[in-house]
């Protein structure tokens, strides 16, 4: 999600880049309207004001592009019309409304109104079904006002079947959604109808549903919109966090200049075994990369030799599993890549009582749904829908259907802050914080990338300063960002291409600050 609106929207960075639902939508405007004596009807004129500069701003249409509105019948048609009158007095002429639903009210009902009065064209999907499609498919843009935060349950009736229509066309580059693509709500689930968008402009604070991974597939690329509430009603209400670039330099402290080895922390990695061993040496060399100033990968025995001659920054020891050494001389530790699960369990529970902190991936996570125990300390999980459904004994089916609830469960669970890992990441505690981390990039689905996200975190731990909250949700975003530099430069990418980038990136983040 790019930050939108540029540098002068400086409120919206101070405030962070806040996700809420549709009832802290509700909410806000209520707030809004209520408390601070702000009319619906103005922020309603804000909304399709700026919606339609950010259209404009992203697509540069000119007098003649056709343009069709699909409006239903509350707010959000409403801020649809606003945009269809805003259009036709800037001086575009190819306009048609298509009302999908035939009773408009309150807000909505006036403004088609006005452009009735105007004279705009505008047509009955139900009743004039021909020349809507015949408008829809000669449209160079179709605006979504069918369904917004007023969405209950799955899309029915006309706006279902105009749906199923327009997505049949195959053109969801050329449909903007209002506030979110039509269908999508709290409740959304893989098979619900849905207007699949090329853009989504999203009022300030944006929607936390487009962002469930079910739904995020049909939004294309989401822009945030202020439509001027009040910073006041927009704190009032409890919401999520989105990762983006101001929200990590919260998070990611500059290292301190005086700062040296063994001050940036040591992270202990027990990961890699026969035919694994690749996955222990990503994510040991992660960890250094992450910024702990020492790192020690403890391997098996059997492949201790291979190891100890590829690596020149980490030290690395032989260890067959049996008594750990003084874990507690690390300030962070990763367990579970390529570790393998068989003998393990005995000494992975002698580590989780001696080490306070760390990052349990892979093969520890599958010993960790052994032991079904909560943890004392400071641990970060980081499953993917798979190792979800083994540490929730559900089905991975039940983890995507519900990927937000299913992250809170692990994490109450377990008494871990949990990176459920996708093509939208979720970050949970137990106390409730969550951050998600947009990601939808194809080339990071690539063997070795989550052996180097749980090292990378780990060796961010290794700085005990850092909440792990914090470094997990920088980590992941940081993760996301080198796999996009990884994509422009290289194409299609190996998991080590990453630790260039990751390396950069950090020292961006936290060394040029210093
Ligand atoms: N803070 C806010 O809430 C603001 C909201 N605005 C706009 O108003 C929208 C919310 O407006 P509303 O609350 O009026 O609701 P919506 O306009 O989102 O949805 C209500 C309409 O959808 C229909 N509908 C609901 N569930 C349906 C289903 N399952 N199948 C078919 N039709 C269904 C209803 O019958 C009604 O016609 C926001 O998304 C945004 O676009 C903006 O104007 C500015 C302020
Ligand atoms: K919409």
């Amino acid at each position: 999600m790019s930050s939108g609106g540029g540098r002068t929207d400086f409120w919206r960075m101070k405030q962070g880049m806040k996700l809420v639902d549709n009832e802290g939508a509700r909410e806000i405007d209520r707030i809004a309207q209520e408390k601070y004596g702000i009319p619906g009807d103005i922020l309603m004129e804000n909304a399709g004001i700026r919606i339609f500069d950010a259209l404009v701003g992203e697509f540069h249409p000119g007098p003649n592009t056709p343009l069709v509105f699909l409006a239903g019948g509350g707010n959000n048609a409403g801020d649809a019309l606003v945009m269809a009158r805003q259009a036709f007095v800037r001086g575009f002429r190819k306009l048609s409304i298509v009302l999908v639903k035939k009773e408009a009210r309150g807000l909505a009902a006036k403004w088609l109104d006005v452009v009735h009065r105007l004279g705009l064209e505008i047509l009955s999907f139900e009743d004039e079904f021909e020349s809507s499609m015949e408008r829809i498919s000669g449209a160079a843009l179709i605006i979504d006002g069918i369904t917004g935060t007023g969405l209950s349950g799955p899309l029915r009736g006309k706006a279902a079947e105009c749906v199923e229509a327009v997505n049949r066309l195959g053109i969801s580059e050329k449909i903007v959604a209002v506030d979110a693509p039509s269908g999508i709500g709290d409740d959304f689930r893989t098979g619900y109808p849905v207007l699949s968008a090329g853009l989504t402009l999203s009022v300030f604070p944006a929607k936390s549903a487009l962002f469930n991974p079910a739904a995020r597939l049909h939004c294309g690329k989401i822009l945030p919109v202020l439509i001027g509430f009040p910073p006041q009603a927009v704190e009032a209400v409890p919401g999520w966090v989105l990762m983006d670039r101001e929200e990590l330099i919260k998070r990611l402290p500059p290292f301190a200049p005086d700062s040296y080895k063994n001050r940036r922390g040591h992270t202990a990695v027990y990961a890699g075994s026969p035919g694994t061993l690749g996955a222990g040496l990503l994510a040991a060399e992660a960890a250094g990369r992450g910024g702990a100033g020492l790192v020690t990968l403890f391997c098996d025995t059997a492949v201790y030799t291979a190891a100890a001659s590829r690596m020149r920054s980490v030290m690395v020891r032989p260890w067959n599993g049996d008594e750990p050494e003084n874990p507690e001389k690390y300030q962070s530790c990763v367990i579970g890549p390529g570790w393998g699960i068989d003998g393990r369990a005995g000494v992975f529970k002698k580590l989780l009582e001696s080490s306070r902190r760390g990052v349990i991936d892979a093969d520890g996570l599958s010993l960790l749904s052994g032991t079904k125990r909560a943890l004392e300390g400071e641990w970060i999980l980081t499953p993917h829908p798979g190792e979800c459904a083994r540490l929730l004994d559900c089905s991975s089916r039940e983890i995507l259907e519900d990927p937000f609830g299913a992250a809170a469960e692990v994490s109450r669970r377990y008494n871990a802050v949990v990176l459920l890992k996708s093509h939208v990441s979720c970050l949970r505690t137990p106390d409730g914080r969550t951050a998600l981390i947009d990601g939808m990039n194809p080339l990071m689905g690539t063997g070795g990338s989550g052996d180097i996200l749980c090292g990378f975190i780990g060796g961010l731990l290794a700085d005990t300063g850092l909440d792990p909250f914090d470094a997990a949700a920088a980590g992941c975003f940081l993760h996301q960002q080198a796999g996009r530099a990884a994509a422009l430069e290289d194409g299609v990418f190996l998991a080590e291409d990453l630790l260039k980038s990751l390396s950069r990136l950090i020292g961006e983040y936290r060394y040029e600050r210093s």
